[in-house]
Parts: C-alpha cells; structure tokens; sequence
C-alpha cells in the first residue's frame, strides 16, 4: 500500500485528525506505528461504536500496530455495572468477540488489560507526573471523556484521577496515534501538551464521528452556552438511553421497528440518523446501495456513494420510509454474523441478564 492509500484508510470519514500534517511525517518515517483505542466494558454494545471499530479494522490494515486496551478499571471508577469488576470483565469479552465478528482480526490486536498495568508501579509513578503537568482546572474540564461534569454534586474523588490515568495509559504504550469519538478530544489534546512539558513522544489524533441517537435531536436537553461538542455528545446514541440505541444483539424485527420509528424527516440530513447509518456504517462495508421502490414512484435505484444518496434525499427524490426499508435491510445483513456468535455464546447470555438488572451508571 502507497503512503497515500494508508493515509486515505486512516483519515476516511474520520471527523477529525490532530494533526493531518504529522499523520503524515509519521507514515513517511516508514517506522512501524503504534496506534490504540480505550474503551469502558460497561454492557451491551450499540452500532455507534461500530464506527470506531470500523476505524480499527482500517489502521489495521493500514499496517498500524493497534492495542485495543480493556479500560476495566476506568470502567470501575466510573461506577459502570454496579462496580463490579467481574461483571465488567465479563463486558469487556463480550466487546472483543463482537470487535472479531465484525471483520477486525483480533490476532493482530495487542489486547491489555488496565487491570494488569495498574500492577506496575511506574505506572502510577506516571499518573502522578501527569497530574504534576495539569491544572486543576483542565482536568475538571477533562472529565467529559468519562460523559461526566465536574458540577455533578456527589462524585467521588477518584474521578479526578482518571483524565491523568487515560493521558498516562497513551505515555505508558508509548503510542503514536490515538483513537476515539470527538468526545475524547480533551484528553488526546491534553495528552499533546502534557507530552511536551514531560518530552514524551506526541500522539496524533483520531477523532471519529458520534452516531446521533435514534431521536435525532429532538427532546435533548440543552442549555444556554453549550458548546458544540457538548450538544453532539448530549444527543448521541447511548446504551445509558436504551430507547436512542439499535444494539448489536437486537433481533432483525427489533432492528426494522427501531428503524422505521427513527427520526428522519422528509429532505432533513442534520442529525439524521438513518443516513448517518448509511454515510459510517454501511457505505463504508458495500459498494453500493439500492433502494427499492414500487415502479409507481419511480422503480428501484441504485446510489454508489453516499454523497450521491445525500443530495437526492435532500432534494426529496428519495421518500423516508423507502430508505429506512433499505436501511434495515443492509444494517440486518451486517450485523447478522455479529448475532449468530453471540447466539452460540450462553456465557454472555447470563452476563446480559445481569447487565440489564445491574445500573449501567
Ligand atoms: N453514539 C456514538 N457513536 C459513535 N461513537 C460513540 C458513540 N457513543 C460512544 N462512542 C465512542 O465509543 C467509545 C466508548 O464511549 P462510551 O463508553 O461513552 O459509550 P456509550 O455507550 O455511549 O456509553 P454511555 O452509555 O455511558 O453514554 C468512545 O470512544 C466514544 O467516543
Ligand atoms: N474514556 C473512554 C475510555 C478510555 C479509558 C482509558 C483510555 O486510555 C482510553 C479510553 C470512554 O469513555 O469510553
């Protein structure tokens, strides 16, 4: 692959990349890259997190050596499943065997533990140097990458400490790029300064988009002075808003009802998320997509990219209820493998079950 196909891969629908210019120096340094995404086992997975899977399927084929670290402990500090590590250990393998069935070759995944490097002594030695080179301050602005705020009345301490610990975790792999939806900007940037104060190696970036929930927009709780990145993560698809989510293990007629009843106005792309589906998840997997329709409103059509499909819904040459038919029916297709695995899997049953009994937060 060309140095241009790699960066094509790594940067494709990515929302953004910090920086693109030292992507670049660091693919041209021909060096092996060292890349990783953390993430908190925290119960069932939803098709927004697809889209980074997606993005860890590409840099690996992109030959970047991806750690996919199990943030167990992050996961515990963060109240996730009641605090029970078993439980969030038993999340975390759930996470991996659908990462597996949804292409990525976890053979070529370097797979860690938080709960073994939190074993190492340097470690900690590190998260208290990264603390010694942040404010007070940012680390409280920090603590949105955990969807918490620092206003939240009875939060315990430790939540401090976890903003240092996820910047200690990219110094600790000794990592080139790190990955995450836009809602873990604070700690990459945060990770960026901190680097140059310590003279550690500086990461880029790689932020991929948030899947808005099935709502769209609508009924979100918003007030006066939010910023952009808080809206986007205000109405995300979130397993904590069962109702805004289409998971992985849903069945195929719970996926079509849940798509039929999604937002997604007539010629409206913001916050769509029936073509959100289609723009990071589908099209990224299928060369094309068809839409059927009686021959009355026109016959079936076929669009081979996204932008393409984009301006016909906008100029209303398409009808909603045609494309979330075709939307079910490609979302069914991909996740149809990731359904039988876990159908052949008792052991995660049992863990669904707590789950659902457990409070995720
Ligand atoms: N709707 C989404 N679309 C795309 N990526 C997402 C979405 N929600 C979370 N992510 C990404 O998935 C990773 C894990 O995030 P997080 O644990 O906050 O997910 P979540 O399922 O929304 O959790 P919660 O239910 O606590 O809100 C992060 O990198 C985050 O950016
Ligand atoms: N903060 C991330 C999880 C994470 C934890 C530690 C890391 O080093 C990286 C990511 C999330 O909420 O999903």
């Amino acid at each position: 692959m060309s140095i241009d196909q790699r960066l094509q891969l790594i940067t494709r629908n990515a929302a953004e990349i910090i920086t693109i210019d030292e992507l670049r120096k660091k693919i041209e340094s021909e060096e092996k890259l060292k890349g990783y995404i953390g993430f908190e086992p925290s119960g069932l997975f939803h098709i927004g997190w697809l889209i980074w899977t997606q993005k860890v399927k590409d840099l690996v084929e992109a030959g970047v050596n991806m750690t996919l670290l199990r943030a167990t402990w992050h996961a515990w500090i963060n109240d996730k499943l009641g605090g029970d590590l078993s439980l969030i250990k038993m999340a975390a393998d759930y996470t991996v065997e659908v990462i597996k069935n949804y292409g990525v070759d976890t053979t070529k995944l370097n797979i860690v533990d938080a709960d073994d490097m939190v074993k190492e002594k340097d470690y900690w030695a590190l998260v208290i140097k990264v603390a010694k080179n942040a404010s007070l301050a940012r680390i409280k602005r920090a603590l949105t990458i955990m969807g918490r705020r620092a206003e939240e009345a009875e939060i315990d301490a430790s939540k401090l400490i976890y903003p240092a610990m996820q910047v200690s975790d990219i110094f600790y792999l000794d990592l080139d790029i790190a990955l995450g939806g836009t809602d873990q900007r604070k700690a990459h940037m945060l990770a960026r300064d901190v680097a140059e104060k310590m003279g550690k190696k500086k990461i880029v970036s790689i932020h991929t988009p948030l899947l808005v929930g099935l709502q769209g927009g609508q009924r979100m709780s918003i007030t006066e002075g939010m910023e952009e990145d808080d809206i986007q993560a205000e109405i995300k698809m979130s397993k904590s808003k069962p109702e805004s989510a289409i998971f992985v293990s849903d069945s195929r007629e719970d996926v079509e009802r849940k798509i039929m009843g999604a937002y997604c106005p007539k010629g409206v792309a913001e916050n769509n998320p029936i073509l959100q589906i289609l723009k990071y998840i589908i099209f990224p997997r299928y060369n094309f997509v068809k839409i059927e329709r009686d021959i009355r409103y026109g016959g079936d059509v076929e669009f081979k990219d996204y932008e393409e499909l984009e301006r016909a819904y906008i100029e209303g040459k398409i009808h909603p209820m045609d494309l979330k038919k075709a939307t079910a029916r490609r979302l069914n297709e991909i996740l149809e493998p990731i359904r039988k695995s876990l159908e052949r899997k008792p052991e995660f049953e049992e863990m669904i079950q707590k789950i659902s009994k457990s409070v995720t937060r």
